[in-house]
């Protein structure tokens, strides 16, 4: 006889672990199944948490800002070898699985180790070694998340050419890095690298960074990781990597032109991980790249099956496939304590420096025919700008010209992603250029950048700009 549970959700990445604990807490009996050795998937063990943390790493190793970091020594700066780079990422991922395991324990969820995989649409197989557990779910969430899409022209087995989770695993520091691809992932570690005394290329088949940014901010930051020594290869693509030769990898790219390297970093997308669900015994069918399609509950095409997180596709973040989850679990349960996404999701991208963005570009709303007034400020024109000593900082808001009604937040510098939630939440509240006016924030701070961009757009509209 199968072990019957409430709910069995596959996969113990963020989306998974935040289902299972919704689940618990509403008294349910939850199984949570992970086939690797750790809980956390890529948010904890090879995405999120690690770039970011190496990020901050890189920053203080290389004199960026002067922060101490528990178990790196600042002295070291240009010498550090990859081991005092990878100390404090190894010290931070330990303890946020920590803490994820001991709000499962809490919320009564019951973890088994193995890969899951569809018998029929209520049963999940677990298949560990040798060991076949079998389990019976009411419910199930598919939390299996998303894995690095490896381009064929690249040879993934030589130890100089990487994916994103095979680059935390580098034992040599690169001299000349060659990262393939501009979207969030390839420009984190690009300037991460950079940032480390690495020469850092950055090859991509488009012409801008990250074309889904408000487009100041997209050329903002590739002005800025120009100037901490990215060099932009635009508009080429990878046509062969070869790494024959011990010396040099050599990559020709699509213009006839070639580049030589040490290290080859490729990020080129994300594929969902449903190769070995048996997908087709539950009656769901994946779309590209394995993704799990849902409804707007996060049903799939059999109602009683939830999927959250990468594996049912974009935005694919850590941020919102938690919030999915919830949402999914208190739907399966007609609980009616969350029952929908908020409406506006924010963006936050760990480039040096960072941005981060929350509701509608300028682009868009244009393109949408709104007439719109925008206003901006500066880091250097407030005075917490002048004590971080960041110049190239600032704040976008864009307003609906007839109302001045808030629509679009972006900000690039310190503190981005921190600096766009005042935005966000004004605009969930539907918040105008007034909340702003109103408010007093405290002093010196960023926030202060919310007042000098409101009265921006403000003095625009009086003198009838
Ligand atoms: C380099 C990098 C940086 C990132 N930075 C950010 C960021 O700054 N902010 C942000 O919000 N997001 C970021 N992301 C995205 C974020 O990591 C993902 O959106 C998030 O991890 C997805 O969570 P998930 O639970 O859906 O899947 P995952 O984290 O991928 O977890 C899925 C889990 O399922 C397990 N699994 C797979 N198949 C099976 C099976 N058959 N049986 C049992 N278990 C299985 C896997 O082992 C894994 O543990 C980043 C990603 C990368 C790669
Ligand atoms: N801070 C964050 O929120 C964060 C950080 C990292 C990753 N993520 C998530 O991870 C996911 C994947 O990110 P990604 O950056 O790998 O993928 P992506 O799809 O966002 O970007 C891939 C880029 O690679 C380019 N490319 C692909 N193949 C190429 C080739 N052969 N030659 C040249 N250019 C090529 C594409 O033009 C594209 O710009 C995203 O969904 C993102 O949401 C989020």
């Amino acid at each position: 006889m199968a072990d019957a549970f409430d709910l069995i959700v596959l996969g113990g990445g963020p989306a998974g672990a935040s289902g299972a604990a919704a689940a618990g807490a509403l008294g349910k009996r939850v199984a949570l199944v992970e086939k690797a050795g750790m809980l956390g998937g890529a948010g904890i063990n090879t995405g999120t948490i690690p770039s970011k943390t190496l990020r901050e790493t890189s920053l203080v190793l290389s004199g960026w800002r002067s922060r101490e970091l528990f178990g790196v020594d600042l002295s070291l700066r240009r010498e550090a070898t990859i081991s005092d780079f990878m100390r404090h990422e190894k010290n931070v991922t330990a303890a946020v699985r920590e803490r994820m395991r001991r709000n499962l324990d809490a919320r009564g969820v019951t973890r088994f180790r193995g890969v899951g995989r569809f018998i029929d649409p209520h049963t999940v197989e677990i298949l560990e070694n040798e060991k076949k557990i079998v389990l019976r779910g009411e419910k199930i969430l598919i939390a299996t998340g998303s894995a690095p899409f490896r381009p064929t022209e690249f040879p993934f087995d030589d130890n100089r050419v990487h994916d994103s989770d095979e680059v935390l695993e580098i034992t040599t520091m690169p001299k000349k890095l060659v990262v393939i691809g501009g979207g969030v992932i390839g420009s984190e570690y690009a300037g991460t690298f950079a940032a480390l005394g690495v020469e850092v290329h950055l090859v991509d088949g488009r012409d801008s960074l990250m074309p889904f940014l408000d487009a100041e901010i997209s050329h903002g930051l590739a002005k800025a990781m120009a100037s901490n020594g990215v060099q932009f290869h635009w508009k080429e693509r990878v046509t062969a990597c070869d790494a024959s030769q011990a010396e040099d990898v050599v990559l020709s790219l699509s213009s006839g032109a070639k580049l030589t390297c040490d290290g080859v970093l490729v990020c080129a997308g994300r594929q969902s991980n449903t190769a070995d669900l048996d997908l087709d015994a539950a009656g769901i069918i994946p779309g590209k790249r394995g993704l799990v399609p849902v409804n707007e509950h996060y049903q799939s095409a059999a109602p009683h099956i939830y999927a959250a997180g990468d594996v049912i596709g974009a935005p694919a973040l850590a941020a919102t496939g938690i919030e999915q989850a919830r949402v999914a679990v208190h739907h399966a349960f007609e609980s009616t304590r969350k029952s929908d996404l908020a409406t506006i999701l924010p963006t936050g991208i760990y480039t040096i420096p960072e941005a981060s963005m929350a509701g509608e570009t300028e682009a868009a709303l244009r393109e949408k025919g709104v007439e719109v007034i925008v206003g901006r400020a500066r880091y250097a024109d407030v005075a917490r700008g002048d004590i971080i000593g960041d110049e190239a900082g600032f704040l976008k808001l864009i307003f609906r010209r007839e109302d001045l009604r808030l629509l679009g937040v972006h900000v690039m510098g310190e503190q981005a992603t921190e600096l766009v939630h005042i935005g966000l939440i004004a605009l969930l509240a539907e918040g105008d250029a007034d909340l702003f006016n109103r408010a007093c924030f405290n002093y010196p701070t960023l926030g202060d950048l919310y007042k000098y961009a409101t009265y921006d757009a403000i003095m625009q509209r009086e003198a009838g700009a």
